[in-house]
């Protein structure tokens, strides 16, 4: 691996005697490791934990994750481990028992909004946002596929979240940045590193910081992240932060056994993974308190004001709500013909959301109603919440799964007119409607594998 020589100085000059072990580190495999969704599944094999995250886990070996059914069906998350440090963060600075609204900006692909949404409560709102659009789509897929149901995913410029002033307790900016740390793992975005590119990054950085500043209430946290080493990109930005604004940078306690780095600049503290370090890519991590008191949420339901949300009406509700477990919990809204399921206690939080951002996917999408017409929709098969007993099911195999995850055409022996949840290793994947004795298949397009099938299948068997 060639490394720019302006990009090896810079190294030189942060790790001092480190730097040949450094070295020797990218020139090494990058490990595989996956955050296993905890409401949907357990790990099969024995598999050494990730440190700092309850439920991460190292893999011997990296599998092909497209032909594991499970992947689909969001039982797990392959995410780098480094990345996954994001739970100290919460952890020990927020009580996650209480009703939080967090913002993940960045979001796409997902790694770190399935994850929020795995840490906070029930009663707590996520709005998980991407602004590329083409991006977002794959953000909110792989929220649906998580299920939790309490994630509302927008396309939005970070200077949109301005018309949501003192919104979100807590903020999480994994920013564009000039990807050093991952050099090992791809090694196309060397050929992009120049000094010009950090610096345009560090300005990005803080535009971005100042764009959602206001959307962050005081006494807010903001968990600040990039998965690159020079400083600009990352003490110096949380220094200019906390001059700028009077944040106050926030220590996390470490193990010294993870091999995290603490820096300080200004009193701000980082916190940097190296790969001659720690089990992990490159990543920095600084987590500040906004001046100020914190609010708590307030929300008054007023009878005069406008929703942007419509509430479903008590037939299309009736036809639904028992499709998922406890639905006296929810709000159900309908959009055109779309039926969704928003946890009651987030219906005010949500619908000021929809009144100022751009919202691609809410809640649990349940069915689309169409006069007599019921269709269950792909978000319900993969909610966390989804009533099983309501629907009849069948159980797939291996090839049939991915044959179905394919949209291929499958044939069970089945006969009737009965919509089919289809699972495998008793993990719903998505639905199938009984025509005689045909099946019709209706896994989404847009998320369908286009791998040609091997001859040979083997089973991934990570988690079960
Ligand atoms: C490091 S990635 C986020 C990874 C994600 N947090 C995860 O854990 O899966 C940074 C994201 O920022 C988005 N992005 C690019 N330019 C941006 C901008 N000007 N403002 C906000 N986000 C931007 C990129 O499209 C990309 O999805």
């Amino acid at each position: 691996m060639q490394l720019p020589d302006s990009f090896s100085e810079r190294m030189q000059h942060l790790l001092h005697s480190e730097f040949p072990a450094f070295q020797e580190a990218l020139q090494q495999a990058p490990l595989t490791s996956i955050r296993v969704n905890t409401a949907k599944a357990e790990v099969a094999i024995a598999l050494n934990p990730v440190p700092w995250a309850e439920a991460g886990f190292y893999l011997p070996e990296r599998p092909s994750f497209t032909l594991d059914p499970l992947i689909h069906a969001g039982a797990y998350y392959v995410q780098e481990a480094s990345s996954m440090f994001l739970e100290q963060a919460l952890k020990q600075v927020l009580d996650l028992e209480e009703p939080l609204q967090v913002l993940d900006l960045c979001g796409a692909p997902g790694g770190k909004s399935t994850h929020l949404a795995s840490l906070i409560s029930r009663d707590s709102l996520l709005v998980s946002n991407e602004v590329i659009r083409s991006r977002a789509s794959i953000l909110a897929e792989n929220v649906a596929k998580w299920g939790s149901g309490n994630v509302l995913v927008t396309s939005n410029d970070p200077r949109d979240f301005g018309r949501l002033p003192h919104f979100f307790d807590v903020m999480v900016v994994d920013a564009p940045c000039s990807g050093e740390g991952m050099f090992r793992k791809d090694p196309g975005a060397i050929g992009e590193w120049s000094e010009e590119n950090v610096n345009l990054c560090a300005q990005r950085q803080q535009r971005i910081l100042m764009d959602v500043w206001g959307a962050l209430k005081p006494g807010g946290i903001l968990v600040y992240s990039t998965c690159t080493w020079n400083e600009q990109e990352n003490e110096a930005n949380m220094s200019w932060l906390s001059e700028q604004e009077g944040a106050a940078s926030i220590k996390l306690a470490l193990q010294p056994e993870w091999g995290v780095v603490p820096t300080q600049l200004n009193g701000v503290e980082g916190y940097r993974f190296y790969p001659h370090r720690v089990q992990g890519e490159g990543f920095f991590m600084a987590v500040m308190r906004k001046a100020g008191e914190a609010e708590p949420i307030s929300h008054s339901k007023n009878k005069k004001k406008k929703y942007k949300l419509t509430v479903a009406g008590k037939k299309e509700k009736a036809l639904v709500e028992h499709w998922l477990q406890e639905p006296g919990s929810y709000t159900w809204v309908q959009h055109n013909e779309i039926i969704s399921a928003i946890p009651e206690a987030l219906f005010e939080a949500a619908d000021e959301v929809y009144q100022q951002l751009y919202v691609l996917y809410a809640g649990t999408e349940v069915a689309e109603v169409n006069g007599k017409k019921l269709k269950p929709l792909q978000g319900l098969a993969l909610s966390q919440h989804l009533h099983k007993n309501a629907f009849k099911t069948a159980e797939l195999d291996l090839e049939q799964a991915l044959r179905f995850l394919r949209r291929d055409e499958i044939t069970l022996g089945t006969s009737g007119t009965d919509w089919l949840l289809l699972q495998y290793k008793g993990r719903p994947l998505g639905w199938a409607k009984q025509i005689g004795n045909r099946l019709n298949n209706y896994y989404p397009k847009e998320w369908r594998i286009r791998m040609e099938l091997p001859q040979v299948l083997t089973e991934t068997a990570v988690v079960s």
